[in-house]
């Protein structure tokens, strides 16, 4: 498919002179193409079953508030219509509203060709696709774009008037029923539009995990900690449709960190003990058995943690619900994780079976395939130290280095390292002797969640608690992306300093990049069982001083500090150790060589699938 064609389902909207819907009709599938004609304007083309449809740009209006759920408006006011654009790959999307509002803005800087010119004309009816994004272009909106903000503030404006009214608040009623008035986000005669940031680019096994992905193979991707599998994920989320895509982890942590949702909350089987049939019954209920109706891409990160008697029920439930034989009832599977990081929670003496031991796995993966560029870190010696440590093994040169890391002092501008521990017990006593430490009155703030019926659920799933309690002095962590380009990212550590005068007295951190920063409460949304949209309205910051190692699955941290003598898991230190981005952020207090362990089944599974991967390598080089 080519970059500038979109496809998607469309409710395109004929408006009358009073604002009014004069005729609204659905197609599905339908390819929408940006390109120009013989006099050079941008055009934009739908291809239905029967015809094509193409429209000559003059001006636009874009809103855009649920992109990111696939779904965009645009409107071309000078033939009064509309075209409502739901279950896009969000990226795709994006990408499309970002060339089309860009190309247009550019054009509009050239010389018109005026009507009498046009209708003159002897050139032949053309349509060729619309060149790709340059930085060009952008540089002409973004000049464009200052050169408007100047005039503007040459003008006499009375200013603190109120708020100007929403262009949408009129509109409210020409959407249809169960869509939302979205933000604008752009309209080509004022155009607040953010330059298109480079986005980083994927890695070689990154891009050929989504190539398999987006040609519907099911698919098993593994790699060791760092190697950028949750990164993936985001991506690939964004370039399949989102009705029909659910992203879920095996945790509420690790589902956070790519904006999805549980296992559990999605399979709404409750724990899958209860016998099949009891399952298919709760599968079956009209919320649950939508979604699995739904469900046509299932992505599941931290699968190491995810029982394989439990996917082998979510198997059988998924062929019973969707009426198909297929494996897992024809859903692709895109599963992700390490299982060399944490196994599977087991309860008393329940016997653990990882997810690749389950029955049904080898009809369910197609494709193995494996990330082996680490990200997180840099230090090819330090590298080397986790790689061992993964495979539980523990030369003496693992051993020595991360000895010598106790004597680290990884304290910054009183900013200490972060305690991974191993029990939450002990995490809430660090966290509460170091609170009471503070000689400072505490600022408590309550959190806004739309539903608290949810509570439990939402508790689960948000890495901020109702309840933040924050001192001078508090050690703090950031539990969301707020500015990457300015270091304001997930795990970002720093010291509160302060709270603002007035208003809600919101607080003010200091980060250990030395960026002192107000921090406004942030918004979390969480798609739980039956389509529920669940949201929590928090100030982004977590205690800071310990965390548990459960819920650093999955994080990138700058300075941490390891116990490893509770260590009762394998997989656990590895975890905990390759949370850090380098050697010099680390501080082990008591290594020992005990805590190094890696499951045996595990490697054998390992071996086995580098001995395929091998051995396939050999087929496709022999037969090339
Ligand atoms: N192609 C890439 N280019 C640049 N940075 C990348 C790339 N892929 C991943 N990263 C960065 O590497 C770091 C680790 O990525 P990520 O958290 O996705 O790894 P992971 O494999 O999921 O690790 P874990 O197993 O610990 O969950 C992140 O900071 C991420 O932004
Ligand atoms: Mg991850």
């Amino acid at each position: 498919m080519e970059l500038n064609t979109l496809l998607c389902t469309l409710w395109m909207e004929t408006i009358g002179s009073a604002g009014d819907i004069q005729k609204r009709t659905q197609h599905k599938n339908i390819a929408l193409t940006l390109g120009r004609n013989e006099f050079r304007d941008v055009v934009l083309k739908l291809e239905f079953p029967k015809r094509d449809m193409k429209f000559a740009l003059k001006e636009l209006t874009i809103f855009k508030k649920f992109v990111k759920e696939g779904k965009a408006t645009i409107k071309i006011p000078d033939r009064n219509i509309q075209f409502l654009l739901s279950n896009c790959p969000p990226d795709k999307l994006i990408m499309f509203l970002k060339t089309m509002h860009t190309k247009l803005e550019c054009h509009k800087q050239k010389p018109p060709v005026h009507d009498r010119k046009r209708l003159l004309s002897d050139r032949p009816k053309t349509f060729e696709d619309i060149s790709p994004l340059t930085l060009k272009d952008l540089q002409t909106v973004h000049e464009m774009r200052a050169k408007n903000v100047e005039n503007k503030s040459d003008m006499f404006t009375p200013k603190g008037k109120g708020k100007r009214k929403r262009e949408n608040d009129e509109k409210e009623n020409v959407l249809p029923q169960g869509v939302k008035m979205a933000r604008k986000l752009v309209s080509t005669s004022c155009s607040p539009f953010k330059p298109v940031l480079n986005p980083v680019k994927l890695n070689k096994g990154q891009t050929s995990v989504l190539d398999a992905i987006i040609s519907r193979k099911n698919v098993f991707f593994t790699g060791s900690a760092g190697t950028g599998k949750s990164f993936l994920l985001r991506r690939i989320i964004g370039a399949l449709p989102p009705q029909h895509t659910y992203a879920t982890a095996s945790t509420g942590v690790a589902a956070c960190h790519i904006g999805g949702i549980t296992l559990h909350s999605f399979a709404g089987i409750g724990s899958g003990r209860a016998d099949l049939q009891q399952c298919v019954e709760l599968a079956s209920r009209p919320l649950v058995i939508q979604q699995w109706k739904k469900c046509q891409h299932l992505i599941i990160d931290e699968i190491s943690m995810v029982e394989g008697d439990f996917f082998d029920k979510l198997e059988t439930v998924a062929r019973v619900v969707k009426q198909n034989d297929l494996p897992f009832g024809g859903i692709q599977l895109i599963l992700c994780g390490d299982f060399l990081q944490l196994p599977p929670v087991t309860k008393g003496s329940d016997k653990r079976k990882f997810c690749f031991q389950a029955k049904t796995w080898p009809k369910c993966v197609q494709l193995n395939m494996e990330l082996t560029e680490v990200k997180r870190q840099s230090d090819n010696h330090f590298i080397n130290i986790l790689q061992n440590v993964r495979l539980g093994r523990c030369p003496d040169i693992v051993e020595t280095t991360l000895r010598a890391t106790a004597k680290h002092n990884i304290q910054k501008d009183g900013i200490l390292a972060t305690r991974l521990c191993t029990h939450k017990e002990d995490v809430d006593q660090i966290n509460k002797y170091q609170m009471e430490k503070l000689n400072a009155t505490s600022k408590v703030f309550l959190s806004t969640d739309n539903d608290t019926s949810y509570a439990k659920q939402i508790d689960s799933l948000c890495p901020v608690p109702h309840k933040l309690e924050l001192r001078v002095g508090t050690q703090v962590m950031l539990a969301k992306n707020l500015e990457v380009h300015r270091g304001l990212v997930n795990g970002a550590r720093g010291l509160v300093t302060g709270f603002e005068k007035g208003g809600e007295g919101l607080p003010i951190v200091k980060f250990l990049s030395g960026l002192e920063e107000v921090i406004k409460p942030a918004r979390w949304t969480f798609k739980a069982a039956g389509a529920v949209y669940l949201t929590r309205r928090q100030i982004p910051l977590k205690l800071a001083w310990a965390i548990s190692i459960h819920k650093s699955q999955g994080m990138t941290l700058d300075c941490v500090e390891i116990t490893v003598s509770k260590v009762f898991e394998s997989g656990q230190a590895y975890v905990a150790l390759s949370r850090a981005k380098s050697l010099e952020g680390l501080r082990v207090l008591d290594f020992d060589r005990g805590c190094v362990r890696a499951n045996p089944d595990v490697l054998k599974f390992y071996h086995k699938l580098d001995l395929t991967r091998r051995m396939l390598q050999t087929n496709i080089e022999e037969y090339s």
